[in-house]
């Protein structure tokens, strides 16, 4: 179903629309391994077995890095942009829980094109997202397919925010596997956006959703 589709020609800047953005390039790499390091951290303060005395001393060092970090800050709502191989512009925001590369709490989950349309994508998520023993929380697989269902409305020229999400559980999603994350647009009707994708995890599909992504309203529509 494509009714009155209108995929913009270029992803609006969101510089025009008074958001910082950071262009990923200029992520330091010190700041790369740093998010890295502090995810392996959780995971390590999440399972550790630790005795009273090396836990006070991991916790004063952890203060003294926290320290070291508490001094100029980009702003909550700075946005990244993300250029891929294949030519493609993204927008998203720095923090993104699910996508962001400088929060240390996102797995995270990158989107690429997929040869046969709509994004693929791969993320491991570790023991700090579980749910049920051994299987990821059922909150973090909508997230996922959340933030994949945007992102493949977003890469067809058409961002805008969820207003309906539905997931269907199919089977249980591992923690610390693989996991394939696919997702493309389906149809439009003037500023809805139906997308739908799925996770899988050794070739079979663990958490399936489709979403209703309401296109953002920008300068020039008409309200169509
Ligand atoms: C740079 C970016 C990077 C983009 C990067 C991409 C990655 C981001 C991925 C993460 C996604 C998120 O977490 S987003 C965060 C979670 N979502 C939100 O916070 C959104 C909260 N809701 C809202 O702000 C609003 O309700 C909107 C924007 C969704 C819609 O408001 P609106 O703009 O005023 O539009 P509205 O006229 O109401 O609706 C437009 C059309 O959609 C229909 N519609 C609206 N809501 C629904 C609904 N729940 N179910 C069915 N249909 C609906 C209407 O009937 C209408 O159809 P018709 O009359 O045309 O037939």
């Amino acid at each position: 179903m494509t009714v009155d589709a209108k995929p913009v020609a270029e992803l609006p800047d969101p510089r025009d629309f008074g958001f910082s953005v950071v262009p990923e390039e200029e992520i330091p790499a010190e700041l790369v391994s740093l998010v890295e390091e502090v995810r392996s951290l959780v995971d390590a303060v999440a399972h550790t077995k630790a005795g009273a005395e090396e836990l006070t001393a991991a916790r004063e060092a952890v203060a003294a890095a926290s320290d070291r970090l508490k001094g100029e800050r980009h702003g909550v709502g700075t946005m990244i942009q993300q250029s891929w191989p294949d030519g493609r512009v993204e927008y998203g925001t720095l923090t993104n829980i699910v996508a962001g590369p400088t929060n240390a709490a996102a797995p995270p989950l990158r989107m690429e094109a997929a040869p046969e349309g709509g994004l693929r994508g791969e993320a491991v998520l570790n023991g700090t997202y579980q749910g049920p023993p051994g299987l990821v929380h059922g909150g973090w697989v909508a997230a996922l397919l959340d933030q994949a269902l945007g992102s493949a409305a977003s890469a067809a020229g058409m961002p805008g925010l969820t207003a309906n999400l539905d997931v269907n559980y199919r089977n249980p999603t591992p923690l610390d596997a693989p996991l394939e994350i696919t997702a493309r647009v389906s149809g439009t009707e003037r500023r809805k956006v139906f997308v739908s994708g799925e996770i899988r995890h050794d070739g079979q599909v663990t958490a399936e959703g489709t979403a209703l992504m309401v296109r953002m309203n920008l300068p020039g529509d008409g309200g169509a």
